[in-house]
């Protein structure tokens, strides 16, 4: 039996071949797929020698140009979820650009208050005022420049004086004539004015290669003046949900029957994390039938994820149908979420052509094996795969508030919530069968092997999954 980390190091290292690995180029659109060095490049676990087996990849597009700009976010906001930078992002501007004050007040020398304190008004002439929007202005000595946040300060002041600070503490008149301001506290040069580059100089890396775009990248790509980027093409998946009892929800139930749960889970999850899904349940227990939906869709997928089928039944159509053509089946040493598959598979081409090799992940079917194989195991590959910078949840340590047995055989991967108070409480009990409890939490607590029992107080590790 294998480990966690054993199991994800594999998958890690057989999904960089993503790309190299589909070298027939039958349905790739020159711009849709990884490159083959693109999981090695970005540091992916054990991702060199699985890379370059085969030898057409290079001349697949590493990389997407992206639009950005708030009219394209709104109209097409699907382009825009979980994207990753190709390459990094190089500032074209400095931000700030220009010397700006950082509040409403007087733009000052501040050799001119030198001499201020309590009791020791200095007073100043007022000068022109300054808006943001207006162009750079001259400032003269002993006087004190009313400049809105924003504005650029002017050259010969170098520091801000808040509007509250002065007397009168409001701004006179546009038209007023022989104006005076009185300030009675010195103030440090470079007070209250925002630096030019002070948060990135024209020239640095504005955003590295590999990060997942949020608003606040978007931003700063905007407010830098950049129209575009370069970002990894999504990954594509095609998600194949088995069993012979699973019925589209919509439909009518024969008795024995269930609804589908886990397409629409395994789609929500590989879209939360920017791949592109192909849905395709495959209704049947025969090989047969599975290896005809497999060729045709397996040429327009980099990747195929199957759910169910693995275990140990009369008839384990995933296992029957793919076993031969080069997937493993295993069981990792975790619960729930103990069987499972995987490897690169020569699947049979469509309308008798040639086969096409593509690596396959094959899931347990309980819906929630499916889900926690997913974080366990999936996630962190397809993240290295599309060369997220960041492939792992970050791992923190919460107290329990209730005692349970665990299998010391196993990890075991309970579901639970944060409470208010930074303890962790468990919700629904082990069983892979508990979706809607899983849906009630946002947590998944590990409990190590070795462990038989829990104690309310003990720390474990935790890891969000609501994000
Ligand atoms: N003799 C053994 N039996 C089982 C073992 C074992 O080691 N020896 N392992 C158990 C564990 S653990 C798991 S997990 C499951 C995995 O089974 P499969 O991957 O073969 O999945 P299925 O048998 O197809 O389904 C399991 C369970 O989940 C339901 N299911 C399947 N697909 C869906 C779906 N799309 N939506 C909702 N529910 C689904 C299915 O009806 C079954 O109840 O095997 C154990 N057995
Ligand atoms: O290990 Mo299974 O995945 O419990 O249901």
């Amino acid at each position: 039996m294998r480990t966690i980390d054993e199991h994800r190091r594999e998958v890690t290292a057989l999904l960089s071949t993503i790309g190299a690995a589909t070298g027939d180029g039958a349905g790739a659109s020159t711009d849709h797929r990884a490159r083959a060095g693109a999981a090695a490049e970005s540091g992916a676990e054990d991702a060199t020698g699985a890379a370059g087996s085969a030898g057409t990849a290079d001349d697949r597009a590493a990389a997407e140009d992206l639009v950005v700009g708030a009219a394209e976010l709104a109209v097409h906001p699907e382009r825009y979820s979980y994207r990753i930078l190709a390459e990094d992002v190089i500032a074209p501007s400095s931000l700030p650009a220009f010397d700006n004050s950082q509040m409403d007040g007087y733009a000052v020398d501040s050799a001119d208050l030198a001499s201020a304190g309590a009791g020791r008004p200095v007073e100043l002439a007022v000068a022109r005022r300054i808006a943001a929007g207006d162009s750079f202005g001259t400032h003269r000595r002993r006087t004190a420049t009313p400049i809105m946040t924003g504005a650029p300060v002017p050259a010969g002041a170098d520091a801000v004086v808040q509007i509250e600070k002065a007397d009168p503490p409001a701004f006179h008149p546009d038209d007023a004539t022989g104006a005076t301001v009185t300030f009675t506290e010195r103030v440090s040069p470079g007070l209250f004015v925002r630096v030019a580059g002070s948060d990135v100089r024209e020239g640095e890396v504005l955003l590295p290669a590999g990060m997942v775009l949020g608003p606040a990248h978007y931003g700063v790509i905007s407010g830098s003046g950049a129209t575009s980027v370069s970002v990894r093409p999504r990954v594509r998946v095609l998600l194949v949900s088995t069993g012979h009892e699973i019925r589209d929800p919509g439909t009518a139930l024969e008795p024995g029957q269930i609804f589908d749960a886990n397409s629409s889970a395994l789609t929500a999850a590989l879209l939360a994390i920017g791949c592109a899904v192909v849905p395709a349940p495959c209704r049947s227990d025969d090989a047969d039938d599975l290896l005809a939906l497999l060729a045709r869709h397996a040429a327009d997928v980099d990747l195929v994820v199957t759910v169910g089928g693995v275990s140990a039944g009369a008839r384990e159509v995933v296992r029957d149908a793919l076993g031969p053509l080069g997937v493993e089946f295993m069981k990792v040493a975790m619960q729930p979420g103990g069987p499972q598959g995987f490897g690169l598979a020569s699947l049979p081409g469509a309308d008798g052509r040639a086969s096409v090799d593509r690596p396959v992940v094959c899931l347990p079917g309980n819906p929630v094996s499916a889900l926690v194989s997913f974080e366990a195991f999936l996630r962190p590959a397809l993240l290295a795969a599309a060369g997220a910078r960041t492939t792992a949840r970050e791992l923190r340590r919460g107290t329990v508030t209730e005692a349970f047995d665990s299998p010391p055989t196993h990890h075991q991967l309970r579901r639970g919530l944060v409470r208010d108070d930074g303890t962790l409480e468990l919700v629904g009990g082990p069983s892979s069968h508990l979706l809607h409890s899983y849906a009630g939490s946002t947590v998944l607590v590990h409990v190590p092997v070795g462990v038989s029992s829990v104690s309310a107080g003990d720390e474990l590790d935790y890891w969000r999954i609501d994000g």
